[in-house]
């Protein structure tokens, strides 16, 4: 294995009496993609915001390139390079896509947002450029000026992830990024998170869409009511009994 970006170990999470997560251990290769698949309620959105600092494990411990993530805020994780993009975008509506773009790279460079930083944000060159960069990237760039409330479920999720990319990240964390795509729009958003591959950005993927998981993850990991039960290729987790019988009666992998 290479350069372990990511090493959750040892991780519960307990909700009152409910074990959400249970013992998870997840090592992510630097560069790769992650997809952690797995029914409702296997606790996926859990272990992601165990991840990110939003909720502290109940045991365990999450490091990231050598450094403890375990107790930091989450703002303060996302300094540390890890950012994550949300099932239902978290996007300012009544600010422009170019103004969206320009708020999480002003965060990131100055370490926290102030809202009266947007008065000046035109005199950000730099920031700017970054902005219209990923814009571009993601082929938004012709709504730059369009209040981000006017675009469409798909534009607003592909500006999600420009405003996750703009602050370059090493590690990216995706909670079902393509749900309630079209196909068309699906298929769109595969080749760009294919094109973020190729720039060596490492990935974890939640995702319930297989033909997305089968055609991005180097790996996967199946959780099923809070434990992992599988992990590996997507050919040796698609052929894991133990895989098959915890979908059975639901959606095959
Ligand atoms: N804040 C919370 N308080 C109490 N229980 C919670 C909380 N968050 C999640 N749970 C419970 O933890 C379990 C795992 O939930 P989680 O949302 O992580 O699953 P999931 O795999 O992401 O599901 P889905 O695919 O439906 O999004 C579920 O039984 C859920 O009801």
């Amino acid at each position: 294995m290479g350069n372990v970006i990511l090493d959750v170990a040892g991780v519960d999470k307990n909700f009152g009496g409910l074990e959400a997560l249970s013992d998870i251990n997840l090592q992510i290769e630097e560069g790769t993609v992650n997809a952690i698949i797995g029914p409702n309620g296997a606790g996926k959105s859990t272990l992601l915001n165990v991840i990110v600092g939003r909720l502290p494990p109940t045991r365990g411990h999450v490091k990231f390139n050598g450094h403890e993530l375990t107790g930091k805020r989450p703002y303060e994780i996302n300094q540390m390079g890890v950012a994550r993009v949300f099932q239902t975008p978290e996007i300012f509506p009544d600010l422009t896509l170019l103004q969206n773009a320009m708020v999480p790279a002003l965060a990131k460079r100055d370490g926290q947002f102030n809202f009266k930083i947007l008065k000046s944000l035109y005199h950000e060159p730099d920031i700017l450029e970054e902005a219209e960069h990923t814009l571009k990237d993601l082929d938004l760039i012709q709504h730059k000026d369009q209040l981000a409330s006017a675009m469409s479920r798909g534009d607003k999720r592909r500006l999600e992830l420009a405003m996750c990319l703009v602050q370059h990240p090493k590690l990216v964390l995706l909670d079902e990024p393509t749900a309630g795509m079209s196909r068309h729009d699906t298929n769109r958003t595969i080749d760009l998170l294919k094109n973020i591959k190729e720039r060596g950005m490492t990935k974890v993927i939640i995702e319930h869409d297989m033909h997305v998981v089968f055609s991005l993850a180097d790996r996967i990991s199946v959780l099923a009511q809070g434990a992992i039960i599988a992990q590996g290729t997507p050919e040796e987790v698609r052929n894991d009994p133990k895989v098959k019988e915890a979908y059975l009666g639901g959606e095959q992998p």
